[in-house]
């Protein structure tokens, strides 16, 4: 080290959904959004989808308090894959020292389970299907809407897992324009604040494959709270159950949704890739 001003972070990764994550404990300051997006460039900074803060806890009961931030520097209330990877530095550095514990989550709280070999089960809340759980303008709630988009005739779902998501389901996961309708989608007037948009495709009742154009960060390796969105959104119709292996381009996650107004669960893997110490006079 030179001397100059740094901060120590580790870059983590679940399922290829990577993640610098900061120990802002002791009342640390949150980051600016310039300090979210220098540390998030891949080319001058570090790198991630999405920053997470670690911050004392504010309700009785959980370990930790955690805030999320896009590369794009703007906050986030959910981040599935970012949750097990909280979870996963808590418990190496001895906070979380039961294999159950509760993380204070910017929705509320998230009852996480430690499976062993870094993987790490957690309840991330009952989906929610009402446009104003988004936001997204809509007369009336639908099982599904429909836009042109580019000439296009794009049918989706929508719903809230604490963040916005629409759901369109497609015949070859592969073949999707996921560049080109994913951002058009995010973009439209109705959805205010922007949406997460993921492209599924149904392989077997238990079975789908999955690619999410997120809100702040582009086309991602994985999306936890995408996975459970279209879930909820392709269970409702009917097209799947209720216990589902959802394949993303980075990895599987195991996704139960028992009931209508149960929690949606997510089983998946978490994985530490380096520690680091960014300097701050990078940051303009
Ligand atoms: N990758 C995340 C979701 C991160 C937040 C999202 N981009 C948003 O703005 O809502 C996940 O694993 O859930």
């Amino acid at each position: 080290m030179t001397g100059a001003a740094s901060l120590r972070f580790s870059k983590m990764h679940g399922a290829g959904n990577d993640f610098v994550v900061l120990d802002l404990r002791g009342g640390l300051p949150a980051p600016t959004p310039a300090l979210a997006r220098a540390l998030g460039d891949r080319h001058t900074g570090v790198g991630f989808d999405q920053l997470l803060t670690i911050e004392d806890p504010a309700q009785a009961g959980a370990v930790a308090r955690y805030r999320i931030w896009n590369a794009d520097g703007s906050a986030a209330q959910q981040c599935g894959n970012g949750a097990r990877c909280v979870a996963a530095w808590l418990q190496r550095d001895g906070v979380a020292s039961e294999s159950m514990f509760v993380l204070e989550a910017p929705p509320g709280p998230v009852a996480v389970q430690s499976l062993g070999e870094g993987r790490y089960a957690l309840a991330l809340g009952v989906p929610r299907f009402e446009p104003a759980d988004l936001p997204f303008r809509a007369e009336a709630a639908q099982d599904s809407y429909r836009f042109t988009l580019g000439g296009q005739d794009v049918v989706f779902g929508i719903a809230s897992m604490g963040n916005p998501h629409a759901v369109v389901e497609v015949p070859d996961v592969d073949a999707a324009d996921v560049a080109g309708l994913g951002p058009a989608l995010q973009a439209r007037a109705e959805f205010p604040e922007g949406v997460n948009v993921g492209f599924a495709q149904v392989l077997a009742p238990d079975r789908i494959r999955l690619r999410v154009f997120e809100r702040g960060a582009g086309e991602t390796l994985a999306c936890g709270s995408g996975a459970c969105a279209a879930v909820a959104v392709l269970a409702r119709r009917g097209r799947i159950g209720r216990h589902v292996f959802v394949e993303l381009p980075g990895g599987t996650l195991e996704i139960t949704w028992p009931g209508d107004q149960s929690p949606v669960t997510m089983a998946g893997p978490t994985a530490f890739v380096f520690e680091g110490d960014f300097l701050l006079e990078q940051v303009e």
